[in-house]
């Protein structure tokens, strides 16, 4: 675009707002800005007259940059003014704030009623330089276009005319040789009416005393003043110096206090405080001395992108000695959330403050170097590893490892090249960093701080070998002794930067949560098809090759997903059983709907026609790309738009389908989720409905997927239902889910270990198939709640002798042994048929009832502040 600038001749071309970087970058145009600025002084008295009339235009330019997110630039009097998209930015904030946004509606009010208006901001010398320093905090006050730039003292800097609509947050602007950049609002008068407005005061104390000393481009680090004199809303970092002993070299009195910017803290939830706080401690050795790391491991959905920009931000900019702690940063991330970094970065601080770059095939990681106003390098692990020889040439001060458990195994290329490079200060994110055993956790440990633990064969010999032996059924009250020993000794040692929050947290900014596991009947000929393969594996009758335990776990999940997924496989090891074909020839003579045959088919069949009379959306997440098609069958014959992603979404699509799916003028109702391909990072608050199909060894990852419509942004209530067909091999996957999850807890938060190793009794287990049950893991629990149904059904007029006979046995069972300890699902609402008619109406679920066993319900209620 070409703006022709008023007879000074100022013309540019900015095409973007990296175009005017650029420009004003290069030395040629550098000395062009110059030299305009002298003509501009000499001219200055008829562009004093002309002022007025290029406010009026600056109007219409700023119309245009609000549609365009553009940067403009124009010359006021002799000061020139840029023009963000400070306007955009702070909309992204104001979404997240609704008292903020009633600032911003009020402010504009006040605008328009010509009152007056006071911001906090800083300002120093015109300068080139690329980084600013900020000579002084000050105020600028607004009357109507009137602008009045004032010390804290009161006395009066500068004047000039301003269009109140750019004032916003981080906007620039010269006044009396002074370059001025806006901070925030502080308050505005009352108006002539007398209404009055809250105050971005009550917030935000004014600042009073700015030190220099402290960092180049400092925007809010004016605000060194004492604890006690700051408010609850400023956050400031803890003393370096009052938490370690002597420092070599460093005279305590030089502290400074390491603020966070008001534009992040006016956002920061509570629990998100604390761990930008935790990092800090952390990364700064405060917490365990000569040790850097952090291992921050909160539930899904907590925002841990968001305390890790605040913390980059911060440091960047300040450090308690005078200079930024951080210089550059490396961000390695699943390919698939690179993009979602960035966009986080710029909606949490504005496009115009911090420039993350992306490595992918076009911007080589080695161009980083070349960009001096890019500090943040956001790569993926696969990049990472490809790039790996460039990447090490630059010294990075901070690595984040965004779902970082994928390094839990130290022979992935990946987790070795990592450890390689040469920084100490290291944070692992993820939301469930324990997963499988206590070597993982060494990894994951040894990564962020290396010398904690020792070396593996000594972790090993101290740690993990007396834990697993205390676990052994048969282990010694000494074993037992040692291991429950070790274990807390473990957990001492590293609980100091291992932090982890449960959603519990968010849940009072959210709407309500029902989370359900749903159990449904196998079908006659899933029954059929079920029993045979269980057969073949007893009875080993497979004459050619015998068939191994995973193609027996995959041939039976997919029968319990749908018959049709496994008769229809042509590498089916079942294809020469003349039992087998038998099936096949009576299922084709019957010629019956294949969509009727499965219970969980039948569930979503039901949800999706339910959803056709309302507003909602539903993601429906399976492993299985073949049930994925499966699903896209039936939305085309309900006629239902939906959206796909899965392992062959390209990256740049990604982006798209989740935000087209989540914006409101989308009209697809339906999103057909891989959890393997899209199962961390993503946010679907569009949904308010996710059905987890099937389920997968690794709790984590049923977690993941499910975590991802209960999120900031969702505005209904969500309803999430995890379908498991009763007796089956899916029950004993969820079974050993329970007990892994409570491994993850084990040495994070918990007391107790248990070995999760399959004997051959287990696989047998897990092999087999428990009819006229429904639901498995009720009658493994040690719960009362339906023992009385069990004992009238168990009673001599029961007719059906099969579950006279087990029933009793459960109930043996239960008195003899505590077998499975779910002790979350005690805690859970359990329901039996007959089901009330308005819960199953409110699950969309009514018409269905019929091929529903059995229910566990759990609903997270807290109060639900909407913003
Ligand atoms: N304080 C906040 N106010 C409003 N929205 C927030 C806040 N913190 C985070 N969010 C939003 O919540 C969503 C989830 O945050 P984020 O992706 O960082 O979660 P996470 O902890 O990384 O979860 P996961 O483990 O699933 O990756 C994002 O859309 C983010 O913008
Ligand atoms: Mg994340």
């Amino acid at each position: 675009m070409l703006l022709i600038f008023p007879r000074q001749c100022a013309a540019l071309y900015v095409n973007s707002k990296d175009d005017f970087i650029n420009f004003v970058r290069h030395k040629y145009h550098i000395a062009f800005i110059i030299y305009h600025c002298l003509l501009l002084c000499l001219f200055s008295q008829t562009f004093s007259k002309m002022s007025h009339k290029n406010n009026e235009e600056v109007d219409s330019l700023n119309n245009s940059v609000r549609s365009t997110s553009r940067v403009l630039s124009f010359f006021n009097k002799s000061k020139e003014v840029i023009i963000d998209n400070e306007v955009k930015n702070d909309s992204a904030i104001l979404e997240c704030d609704p008292e903020l946004n009633t600032i911003n509606k009020n402010e504009r009010s006040y605008v328009e009623s010509n009152n007056k208006l006071t911001f906090n901001v800083v300002f120093g010398k015109i300068t080139t330089k690329k980084h600013k320093t900020w000579d002084s905090d000050g105020l600028l006050e607004v009357l109507g276009k009137n602008a009045v730039l004032k010390d804290l003292d009161g006395s009066i800097i500068g004047r000039t005319t301003v269009n109140p609509q750019c004032l916003n947050e981080g906007f620039r602007l010269f006044i009396a040789s002074k370059e001025v950049e806006i901070i925030n609002l502080v308050s505005h008068d009352v108006n002539l009416a007398g209404n009055t407005c809250k105050s971005i005061e009550d917030r935000e104390p004014p600042r009073k005393k700015f030190k220099t000393s402290n960092t180049g481009s400092c925007l809010l680090a004016g605000s060194f003043k004492k604890s006690s004199e700051i408010t609850s809303e400023a956050l400031i970092m803890p003393s370096f110096c009052t938490k370690i002993d002597s420092i070599d070299n460093i005279n305590p009195e030089t502290e400074q206090q390491v603020s966070v910017d008001a534009c992040l803290t006016n956002v920061l939830r509570p629990h998100q405080r604390d761990g930008v706080i935790f990092l800090y401690e952390c990364i700064m050795g405060i917490k365990i001395e000569n040790n850097f790391g952090a291992i921050l491991a909160d539930e899904m959905g907590l925002g841990k992108t968001l305390q890790c920009i605040t913390l980059i931000w911060t440091l960047l900019k300040k450090g308690p000695f005078g200079k930024p702690v951080l210089k550059r940063v490396l961000i390695v991330t699943p390919s698939s959330l690179c993009n979602n970094w960035k966009k986080e970065f710029i909606h949490w601080l504005g496009s115009h403050r911090i420039f993350p770059f992306v490595a992918d095939s076009k911007n080589k990681p080695q161009n980083f170097k070349r960009q001096p106003r890019s500090q943040v390098l956001i790569i993926s692990y696969e990049m990472f590893v490809r790039s790996y020889e460039e990447i090490k040439e630059i010294n990075f001060d901070l690595i984040i490892c965004d779902e970082g458990h994928r390094l839990k195994n130290s022979n992935i290329q990946a987790a070795k090249l990592l450890q390689e490079i040469d920084c100490r200060k290291r944070i692992l994110l993820s939301g469930t960093p324990i997963q499988n055993d206590l070597q993982e956790f060494y990894t994951l440990v040894n990564f962020v701080n290396p010398i904690i633990l020792g070396s593996s064969t000594e972790y090993k010999r101290y740690y993990e070998s007396p834990i697993i032996a205390s676990q052994c059924p048969y282990a010694s009250d000494d074993a037992q002794f040692l291991g429950k020993d070790r274990a807390k000794e473990l957990r001492d040692i590293t609980s100091p930067f291992i932090l982890r929050r449960t959603q519990e947290i968010i849940s009072k900014y959210l709407p309500r949560k029902h989370e359900m596991v749903i159990f449904c009947q196998l079908s006659e000929k899933q029954k059929n098809l079920y029993s045979l393969v269980i057969d073949t594996w007893f009875d080993n009758m497979i004459s050619e090759k015998k068939p191994t335990h995973l193609t027996i776990i995959t041939a039976l999940k997919k029968i319990c997903n749908h018959p049709v997924l496994f008769t229809k496989d042509k590498d089916n090891f079942l294809n020469n059983n003349p039992t087998f074909l038998q099936l096949i020839k009576d299922d084709n003579a019957l010629n019956s709907n294949e969509t009727e045959y499965c219970g969980k088919i039948t569930i979503v069949r039901c949800l999706m026609r339910n959803l056709k009379k309302t507003d909602e959306k539903i993601v429906l997440v399976s492993y299985y790309t073949q049930t994925l098609d499966f699903f896209e069958s039936i939305c085309n014959a309900e006629g239902l738009k939906y959206c796909r992603l899965d392992g062959s979404t390209q990256n740049v699509a990604r982006m798209k389908i989740i935000e087209q799916f989540n914006s409101k003028t989308d009209d697809s109702k339906i999103f057909l989720l891989s959890a393997k391909a899209g199962g961390i990072g993503l946010n679907l608050p569009g949904a308010s409905r996710l059905i987890l199909f099937d389920s997968d060894w690794n709790p984590a990852s049923d977690a993941q997927a499910m975590a991802r419509i209960w999120r900031h942004g969702q505005k209904k209530s969500v309803y999430i239902y995890r379908l498991l067909m009763s007796g089956t091999i899916e029950e004993k996957i969820y079974q050993r889910q329970i007990s892994k999850t409570n491994l993850s807890e084990v040495v994070v938060d918990a007391n107790n270990l248990s070995s999760l190793k399959l004997s051959s009794s287990e696989l047998k287990d897990l092999f087999t198939l428990t009819l006229n049950t429904d639901s498995l893991t009720h009658d493994l629990m040690n719960c009362t709640c339906c023992d009385e149904i069990i004992l009238n059904e168990s009673s001599d007029e029961c007719d059906d002798i099969n579950k006279k006979e087990y029933t009793k046995n459960i109930i043996k069972k239960k008195q003899s042994q505590q077998n499975l300890t779910i002790n979350q699902l005690l805690d859970w609402q359990h329901y039996r048929k007959p089901f009330a008619d308005n819960m199953m109406q409110e699950l969309m679920l009514k018409q269905v009832s019929k091929h529903i066993s059995f229910i566990f319900k759990n609903t997270i209620t807290e109060k639900y502040e909407p913003s």
